[in-house]
């Protein structure tokens, strides 16, 4: 019968995700092997850039928008634009520089002031895992900092595609729990659509 299949009852989520780190820790990488399944050495970001990626799940379809900011440090100061509205946040280090886990914890402080833990999804992710010879950052570290501040953790290498599709899905499976969790206590604010005049908000903030 018309509008009755699966694919009609499904419901659809956009889904705001930022791309968090310092430079050159892979976060366009990350977010190149994410959505078009490849690797280039160089992929340098100037202020943002913008990836979308569609995920036909059996419960729902999830559409991620991903936004890769620039992690060079002037960038820093409007970063807060970038990330307001987001879902969840991918805060990327690379784990032979423990300097830009430090970085890493950073930007937790600054969602933290932004965010309730509830409003936003967070994943820490040490990437590179393909020159573990060259490791700084043992991964006991990122785990337990990770579990102390309750987020999602993982190692990924975007040059050897591991653990990267993993980390969006388990991104993507949060969401969506959160989302029945919403549906079963409905005075909590859903957020699972897109304003547009918060999403024309945003264009004008990747323009600069
Ligand atoms: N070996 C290895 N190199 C990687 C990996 N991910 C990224 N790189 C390399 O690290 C460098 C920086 O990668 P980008 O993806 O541009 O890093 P970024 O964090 O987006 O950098 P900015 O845009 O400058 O903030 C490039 O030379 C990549 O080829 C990885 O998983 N393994």
């Amino acid at each position: 019968m018309p509008g009755t299949s699966l694919e009609g009852i499904r419901p659809t989520y956009t889904y705001k995700v930022v791309l968090l780190g310092s430079m050159s820790v892979g976060k366009s990488s990350l977010a190149y092997r994410y959505v078009k399944n490849d690797f280039k050495e160089l992929l340098p970001t100037v202020g943002c850039s913008f990836f979308t990626q569609t995920l036909n799940l059996e419960v729902a379809t999830v559409k991620f928008e991903i936004w890769d900011t620039a992690g060079q440090e002037k960038y820093h100061s409007v970063c807060h634009l970038y990330y307001r509205g987001a879902h969840a946040a991918l805060l990327i280090y690379d784990i032979t520089n423990k300097e830009t886990l430090n970085k890493a914890k950073l930007w937790l402080r600054d969602l933290e002031k932004e965010f309730l833990p509830s409003e936003i999804v967070i994943a820490l992710v040490g990437n590179k895992m393909d020159l573990a010879a060259d490791r700084e950052v043992a991964t006991q570290e990122g785990e337990e900092f990770a579990r102390t501040k309750g987020l999602l953790f993982t190692e990924t290498s975007a040059k050897s595609c591991h653990q990267v599709n993993d980390i969006f899905m388990a991104i993507a499976q949060e969401l969506l729990q959160r989302e029945q969790e919403k549906a079963s206590t409905p005075s909590l604010h859903r957020r699972s659509t897109i304003d547009l005049g918060e999403s024309r908000a945003r264009m004008g903030c990747c323009q600069l």
